[in-house]
């Protein structure tokens, strides 16, 4: 314990930038502390990945039940959203509180409030001062808000996964992972769906004939996609509302969902006054070891200025990381493996390692795809949108994959191991999967 201080390490965010790595350290002896504003847990459990992937569920099992209704008997099930969304909150509701206990068992203080810094080792929490050796930021991303008339009548991805009714129009203004996957909620949950494109392109960092292939599939479901929409203003027109676009087009909607991207939580830090470089759209500037301008001040998780995807598993590696440095346990450079990451659409589309796009243009990789509807374990629950491509360097390894199919998710984390260890054709083939199974269909391929 450094004795001049309250704490070893306090943390400013309780998401999984922090409490996955401060909850170890607290195991190693040392004395911590986890600020938090807002909700335990931060992002992902309270209004981020849980509390989706809890709304999901039943989006994913209709459309398995509607790939394969020739060999059941009945109706198509429909989604109760009220239902859902009550199944959602009896799951998501308790997390804030295990976590906490989690952290509290660990011995860490949990300290309930907004903390700024004073000082490179001070942050002050309702007036009063708590002091660190180190302090870590993780303090995440909040909604970005359109500057545009009437910018105050949309919602964010938050009040969506809270809505109590489903409006009957919907409309999403962007095409990144929170505006695809919402849409595929709220279409299959019956909401009639429009989504305003900035560009002609959604889910940019994905293999885009991928992406093409959803989005046909989600228009052929009956929702609408404005390309180029240019959305210059929001009004109030007797009970509904208006999307003011174009040059001069309205869309009448019930609701509108502003999912133009999310900004990081740099303001109102203290970062000026104790000099902690930052820019406004990208984050906290870190050193290969997740240290900021500032010596002891360090940063994790989404805030952090850097080229990983914000993800939980990248804010999970990160915080994991920090505890190895504070602990003695490394003094390395944090060293990011391959990330997979997916869209939650219907099928998903799923991706690790070099992207096909680079591969393509890129003399030193070999790209090979499939068409796996034609393969007999995607027949079996008729997963006709599916397609992979593999990525291969010179010497044969795989370094790349993507997929879009209903099992995109599980092919890609199968393969993660492949792509990070660089697996030899004799270590390969040192593997026995379950069959059958996706993990083996896949195995077979590389
Ligand atoms: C709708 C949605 C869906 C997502 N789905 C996925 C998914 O499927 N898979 C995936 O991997 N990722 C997903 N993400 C991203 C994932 O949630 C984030 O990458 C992850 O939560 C980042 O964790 P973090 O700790 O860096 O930030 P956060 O979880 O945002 O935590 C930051 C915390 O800091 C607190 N805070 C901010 N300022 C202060 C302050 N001054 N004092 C005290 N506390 C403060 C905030 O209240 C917050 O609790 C999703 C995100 C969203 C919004
Ligand atoms: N499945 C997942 O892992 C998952 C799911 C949701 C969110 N997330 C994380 O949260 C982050 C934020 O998600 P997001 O969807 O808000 O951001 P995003 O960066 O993925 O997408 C933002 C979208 O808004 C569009 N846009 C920007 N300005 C616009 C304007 N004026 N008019 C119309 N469109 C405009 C962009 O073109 C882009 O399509 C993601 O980058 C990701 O890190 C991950």
């Amino acid at each position: 314990m450094a004795t001049n201080y309250d704490y070893d390490v306090l943390y400013l965010g309780a998401g999984h930038g922090t409490f996955d790595g401060a909850i170890p350290l607290a195991g190693t002896g040392k004395k911590v502390a986890v600020v938090e504003a807002e909700a335990i847990g931060g992002t992902c459990p309270n209004w981020g990945c849980n509390a989706k992937i809890a709304l999901d569920a039943p989006v994913a099992l209709t459309r398995e039940q509607e790939r394969i209704k020739d060999q059941l008997n009945g109706e198509q099930s429909t989604i109760n959203w009220t239902a859902n969304m009550s199944r959602k909150h009896s799951i998501i509701d308790v997390l804030p509180g295990a976590i906490e206990g989690m952290m509290k068992d660990a011995g860490i203080d949990v300290i309930k409030g907004y903390g700024k810094l004073t000082d490179a080792h001070t942050v002050e929490v309702d007036g009063e001062q708590k002091t660190a050796d180190k302090i870590v930021i993780a303090t995440g991303l909040t909604p970005h808000k359109l500057n545009i008339p009437g910018t105050e009548l949309a919602h964010n991805s938050k009040d969506f996964l809270a809505l109590t009714h489903l409006p009957k129009r919907i409309t999403i203004v962007g095409g990144g992972y929170i505006a695809m996957e919402f849409a595929t909620i709220a279409n299959a949950a019956g909401a009639e769906v429009t989504v305003m494109l900035h560009s002609d392109v959604a889910l940019r960092p994905f293999y885009q004939p991928f992406v093409k292939k959803v989005l046909v599939d989600l228009q052929r479901r009956g929702v609408h996609f404005v390309k180029n929409s240019n959305v210059r203003g929001f009004k109030k027109v007797d009970d509904a509302l208006a999307v003011e676009y174009g040059e001069d087009d309205t869309l009448a909607t019930d609701w509108i969902l502003d999912a133009t991207g999310r900004v990081p939580n740099v303001h109102g830090l203290g970062l000026e006054e104790v000099g902690v470089k930052f820019d406004e759209r990208h984050g906290i500037d870190v050193n290969d070891h997740l240290q900021t301008s500032v010596e002891n001040i360090y940063a994790s998780g989404d805030v952090i200025n850097s080229k990983q995807p914000k993800l939980t598993p990248t804010a999970i590696f990160e915080t994991t990381y920090l505890t190895s440095l504070f602990s003695g346990q490394t003094t390395d450079p944090i060293d990011f493996p391959a990330v997979g990451t997916n869209a939650f659409t219907s099928p998903r589309i799923s991706e690790a390692g070099v992207s096909v796009a680079e591969a393509e243009k890129d003399d030193n990789y070999k790209v090979v795809k499939a068409d796996l509807s034609a393969d007999w374990y995607y027949q079996v629950d008729n997963d006709s949108i599916a397609e992979r491509a593999l990525v291969f360097d010179k010497e044969g390894h795989l370094v790349g994959a993507s997929e879009v199919s209903s099992h995109a998710v599980e092919s890609i984390n199968t393969l993660l191991p492949a792509i990070e260890f660089k697996y030899t054709k004799e270590q390969l083939g040192r593997i026995i999967q379950i069959f059958p199974s996706v993990a083996s269909d896949v195995w077979a391929t590389i």
